[in-house]
């Protein structure tokens, strides 16, 4: 997501598509918010739910959650996806580059206008309402906070957006800022903060507006390997206790696995599986889903045991199935040998060649082509010893029992 911008309490202006009104650096006087009412506790619970309490008008209950149905047209692309869930759910979108997560991101925060669809956040049609006046916070990759700003003054621009006097809307930021750790960087200005702190602080000012919606863009894709560690696990924390919806954008398995109740994965503008992490890591339904976790995926007609795939030989399973069907194995649970193995069951056993090798962790990866096409991992010793290098042939196997067979 290339610098989009929601929401008065999110920054700049975005640098294409509608700008948000109120948007920017501007001091602090934006319109309160179409819903800030705390009976909820809002975003993540108001950690001083006294103060800034603006009325509500809403006449609809607010435990509705999100129901929305995006569609947006562009001369080359086309989105349409159906999106719902429920307050307190944390839905990750995953999806290859250009998938249209980021359009429908935007599209959810107002600031790219649906060609058709609709959009309900706690009952409330949003379809029509201006991005400012969204009850939506959006944490980016790249924090953009203010740069002239303390910490503390970055959080309390939200709630000043939202029509707290400046004492209130600071003391809710101190709040803010003490519940993520960072008490003692109130004073300082965001270019001295680590990256982990200042995406913390960029959390703490979305939820310091009690968004009802809170958007995240792969929001730890700018941290090195050790701080997303860290901040994967506090975001964790932190989006367990907001009692709100949530959506989150990324391109890593492992930030969707750790931090979505449900993915959704996007592909070409559509919805091409949804579940929980467990469900779609067991069960991939396209090469790129399979791919991200790891297991080799085919497709076949099943005649109980036997699957004989669309392109390709037969692989036999345990599971005992009829119709279209999906197989899939780990890369681990392939074995290969540079003679056909004698003694060995003829069963999901292919002639191949080696296409590629690759380090994967502490083992190569060998992309094989041939009789059937496929990932096997081995330990560099395995790879050494068999001698494998581009355009060797081998001969792979894998067990009945390894494989995994279920209804496509
Ligand atoms: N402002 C825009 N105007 C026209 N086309 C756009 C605009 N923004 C994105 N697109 C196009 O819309 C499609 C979807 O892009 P989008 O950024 O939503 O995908 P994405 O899944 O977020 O990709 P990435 O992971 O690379 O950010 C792409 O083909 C992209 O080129």
């Amino acid at each position: 997501m290339t610098n989009p911008h929601p929401t008065a309490a999110d920054g700049p202006q975005p640098p294409h598509e509608p700008p948000a009104a109120a948007d920017g650096a501007q001091p602090p006087q934006g319109p309160p918010a179409p819903d800030t009412d705390s009976r909820t506790g809002g975003a993540g619970g108001n950690p001083n739910p006294a103060e800034g309490r603006v009325p509500t008008t809403h006449p609809h209950p607010r435990t509705d959650g999100l129901h929305a149905h995006l569609v947006v047209t562009r001369p080359t692309f086309h989105l349409d996806i159906t999106l719902t869930a429920a307050p307190g759910e944390v839905v990750a979108l995953l999806g290859p580059n250009g998938a249209g997560k980021t359009t429908a991101l935007r599209a959810l925060a107002g600031l790219t206008p649906l060609t058709a669809g609709h959009l309900r956040l706690d009952g409330t049609e949003l379809d029509r309402t201006p991005p400012e006046s969204r009850p939506v916070g959006v944490v980016f990759q790249d924090y953009l906070l203010f740069p002239h700003l303390t910490a503390l003054d970055n959080v309390a621009f939200g709630p000043r957006c939202h029509g707290a006097t400046r004492a209130e809307a600071r003391t809710q930021a101190a709040a803010w800022l003490d519940r993520m750790g960072l008490a003692e960087h109130a004073g300082v200005k965001p270019r001295c903060l680590s990256g982990g702190q200042a995406q913390r602080v960029a959390l703490a000012r979305a939820l310091a507006t009690r968004p009802r919606l809170l958007l995240l863009d792969e929001p730890l894709a700018a941290l090195d390997a050790r701080t997303r560690l860290d901040v994967r696990s506090q975001l964790r924390r932190h989006l367990a206790e907001f009692e709100a919806v949530a959506v989150l954008v990324t391109h890593d398995p492992l930030d969707a696995m750790v931090l979505a109740d449900r993915l959704i994965v996007i592909e070409h503008g559509k919805v091409v599986q949804e579940g929980t992490p467990a469900d779609i890591a067991r069960r991939p339904r396209t090469d790129y889903i399979a791919h991200l976790v790891g297991l080799n995926l085919y497709r076949g007609r099943a005649e109980g045991h036997m699957v004989k795939l669309d392109t390709g030989p037969a692989i036999t399973t345990t599971e005992d199935l009829a119709g279209d069907v999906f197989v899939a194995f780990p890369p681990s649970a392939v074995t290969l040998f540079r003679d056909r193995p004698t003694g060995a069951s003829a069963r999901n056993l292919w002639r191949c060649e080696v296409a590629g090798l690759e380090t994967h962790g502490d083992q190569i990866r060998a992309d094989l082509t041939g009789e059937l096409a496929l990932a096997a991992d081995l330990t560099t010793v395995a790879a050494a010893e068999l001698d494998l290098h581009p355009g060797a042939p081998v001969w792979a196997t894998v067990k009945a029992t390894q494989t995994h067979a279920y209804p496509a």
